[in-house]
């Protein structure tokens, strides 16, 4: 598919602070570009009073802008063009602290300051379920980069496609893409399950004969501090080395994609840029958020941040539509718009009365109404049964068949089980039965936005896989229907409420039990004795942990209030529910007697709907309505409990955590190690107390605590470079 090429877009975001240095930089009204204003370096202990100033022109300056609107300026629009086809990449450059993580995953203490990560999820599930016309799958893959090793976040994660366990690699695809080999993708099927998948760990898809496949990379990468500044020695100096080199190979690429007369883009040197190879130089929709801060003190950092992001704007992609052929799919298209027909013909024979008239697959409900009807007629209930259409005369047959079979079983077998397979067949199915048979079927709403009458498509008869479900199976088909699709399970909320309302009380058992993984080691044995833990803990929430106390009750009181509308939602889906079955039923009921009387009709000889009848579909109509509203609200109210959940128990852990770091450095940590501590670049109140004894033995000055606590990662020194890939498929 022809493309176009586009620049990569470049946007300014600015990390709030108290300090800001007015008098150096300044945001231009146009909120597009960025003065810089500097004094000349000094030489030779010479003053120098010269001015330097240079003007960043950029696609936009993020200055106190929320992460909503961040969103809405920066991602939208290479979210939502994965789903037209084009691959987009979103990523993050800056100097360490300056917000690239705040930028794309969002601090995790409120649901309000998610980033670009989850709100890219949530608006991927969002469109999914709009575009109810097409079939879609997206995959996750989570990939962090780190001393020029790639890692699999998801790699322990069961069920993942393409993991091999073994060392990950990048390679070239035919059509000039690049793609991590062995990296495990996740089908993921709403933002819940993504999300789980993310917190946990912290595309590419499916469908026509024309299919597109997208991809959307979101990268965090390593800050761009400069070495001389760390000061790291040791590890750290080669962990940083490795990150300064990946960046500086990442400028290079830059440097030379920005230079139409250079011929050769070394991306293969370093596995950054090789893995972001099509993202900067190839078929993608691609974006720089560049991080910086507001500070006098960081005024060279931010220069060559904003140098970079210069370079970076002159950078040409060429986005195009990922468009793929597949036969089979084909089929699978055409199969679809069969079923879509019959729906809107179903649809035009309930809307003109035409009632019962069927041309397609009978449902479960309808394949019971015929049963009943045949049951009936033999026991000399019913004198006739009405013919409406060949798929169902075929089943009035079928079911005659099935009645001659038992009879015939029932007359060979001798033994005690006759009398079971006697009940069976004399049996009719209760009335409630069919009510809630039917009831499920037509209180749910067709994802069409219409469907009166109709049971979902997973709810309808699928003879060719299965013409006659046996009465165990269907009764567990039903039953699971009606907790699934019609009324809303409690457990989930309940489930919700218990953890929001669990106070968060210290014991020692707690310490042991909530959180193995930080459970506190031996202790070493101090001269005085400390403190009782819980004690210490109530002190520690008043003091030293009051901040992170405070979010984690705020975050609590956001999960009580969503927790609780999440209950008042399944009560009103559950009472829309009841009210639905009865309506249905009322329904059914009368124009059955309606049919036993004959129709009315016109003078132009058209079925006439009676007020009573009308009144009832009316009703039904509503119902529906508010079901189908009450549903949506659940559904995203249900999604943002479990965010809000796993906020809260992102905050007890951290609680947690630095109120053991801080008992073991307040109490427990001999005076050597503490004082090696105060005087290394390690941040207070964050060392497990097993890893800082081992200071006395150590290089001091190696110790920094990784800020997003994965495990293995508790001593290095800067944050890795993490890329989320959503894999997108759709069928058009
Ligand atoms: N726009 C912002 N609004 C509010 N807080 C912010 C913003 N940007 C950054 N912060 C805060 O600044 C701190 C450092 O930000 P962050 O961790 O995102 O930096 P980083 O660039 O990812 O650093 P690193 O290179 O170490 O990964 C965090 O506490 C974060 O919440």
């Amino acid at each position: 598919m022809s493309s176009q090429a586009s620049p990569v877009k470049v946007y300014i975001r600015i990390r709030p602070t108290a300090n800001f240095a007015h008098e150096i930089i300044e945001c231009l009204p146009d909120q597009q570009t960025l003065k810089v204003r500097s004094r000349k370096d000094s030489k030779k202990g010479k003053r120098n009073n010269q001015l330097n100033s240079w003007v960043f022109q950029l696609n936009g300056v993020l200055h106190n802008v929320s992460q909503e609107d961040t969103y809405d300026r920066v991602a939208r629009s290479v979210v939502l063009g994965a789903f037209g086809g084009y691959n987009g990449t979103i990523m993050c450059f800056g100097q360490t602290g300056a917000g690239k993580t705040y930028t794309m995953t969002g601090a995790a203490e409120t649901y309000k300051q998610r980033g670009i990560i989850p709100r890219a999820l949530q608006e991927v599930f969002q469109e999914v379920e709009q575009r109810a016309d097409h079939t879609f799958s997206v995959h996750l893959s989570f990939l962090e980069i780190y001393n020029e090793t790639m890692v699999d976040l998801l790699s322990s994660l069961k069920k993942g496609k393409g993991s091999n366990s073994g060392v990950l690699t990048v390679v070239e695809e035919p059509g000039g893409g690049v793609s991590v080999k062995g990296l495990s993708l996740h089908l993921v099927h709403n933002e819940e399950e993504a999300l789980n998948l993310l917190f946990e760990s912290r595309s590419r898809t499916l469908s026509d004969a024309k299919y597109i496949t997208s991809k959307l990379n979101l990268v965090d990468l390593a800050g761009s501090e400069r070495l001389s500044k760390t000061g790291s020695e040791g590890q750290v100096q080669t962990e940083a080395m490795y990150i300064n080199k990946s960046l500086s190979f990442l400028e290079q690429v830059i440097l030379a994609l920005a230079d139409s007369r250079r011929e050769h883009v070394p991306f293969r040197q370093s596995k950054l840029t090789h893995a972001l190879k099509d993202s900067l130089g190839g078929n993608c929709n691609t974006v720089l958020v560049a991080n910086i801060y507001g500070e006098a003190a960081q005024i060279k950092e931010t220069l060559s941040t904003l140098r970079f992001a210069t370079r970076m704007k002159c950078v040409q992609t060429k986005p195009s539509i990922n468009e793929h052929v597949d036969p089979v799919l084909q089929v699978q298209r055409l199969q679809k718009e069969i079923q879509f027909l019959r729906e809107e013909l179903s649809m035009y024979n309930t809307l003109t009365n035409r009632v019962g008239v069927s041309n397609e697959i009978l449902s479960e409900t309808q394949v019971e109404e015929v049963k009943s009807q045949v049951q009936r007629y033999l026991s000399g209930l019913l004198d006739e049964i009405p013919i409406v259409s060949i798929t169902q005369i075929q089943e009035v047959f079928a079911q005659f068949k099935k009645v001659l079979e038992q009879q015939r079983k029932l007359r060979e077998q001798l033994s005690p089980r006759n009398t079971h397979v006697e009940k069976a067949i004399n049996t009719t199915p209760s009335a409630a039965g069919e009510v809630q048979g039917s009831v499920c079927a037509v209180g749910e709403v067709e994802s069409c936005g219409y469907g009166l009458g109709l049971a979902n498509s997973s709810q309808r008869h699928q003879r060719g896989v299965s013409p006659k479900p046996s009465k165990a199976r269907k009764d567990k088909q039903i039953s699971s229907l009606s907790k699934k699709e019609g009324a809303v399970s409690q457990q989930a909320v309940e489930n919700a409420t218990v953890q929001a309302e669990q106070p968060l009380n210290m014991s020692q058992s707690d310490m042991t039990t909530h959180e193995p993984q930080q459970q506190a080691p031996e202790e070493p044995q101090k001269t005085d004795s400390p403190p009782p833990k819980a004690e210490a803990f109530e002190d520690f929430k008043a003091e030293r942990g009051s901040e992170i106390n405070r979010i984690l009750k705020e975050n609590k009181a956001v999960l009580s209030e969503r927790t609780a509308r999440l209950r008042t939602l399944t009560d009103v889906i559950n009472a829309t529910k009841r009210d639905l079955d009865y309506i249905t039923y009322e329904l059914r009921q009368f124009r059955e007697q309606k049919q036993s009387q004959g129709q009315f009709v016109s003078a132009e000889g058209e079925p006439v709907l009676e007020e009573a009848e009308l009144s009832l579909v009316m009703q039904l109509k509503e119902l529906k309505n508010r079901y189908r509203q009450a549903y949506e609200e659940f559904r995203s109210t249900k999604t943002e409990v479990s965010y809000c959940q796993h906020l809260v128990n992102q905050c007890r852990t951290r609680l947690l955590t630095e109120f053991e770091s801080w008992y073991n450095e307040s109490f427990l940590l001999p005076d050597e190690v503490l004082s090696v501590l105060e005087t290394g670049p390690a941040r207070p109140g964050h060392i497990p107390v097993d890893k800082a004894l081992t200071l006395v033995s150590n290089t001091p000055h190696v110790l920094m605590f990784d800020k997003n606590k994965c495990p293995c990662r508790t001593f290095t020194r800067e944050t890795p470079t993490r890329v989320v890939l959503a894999g997108i498929s759709v069928l058009t």
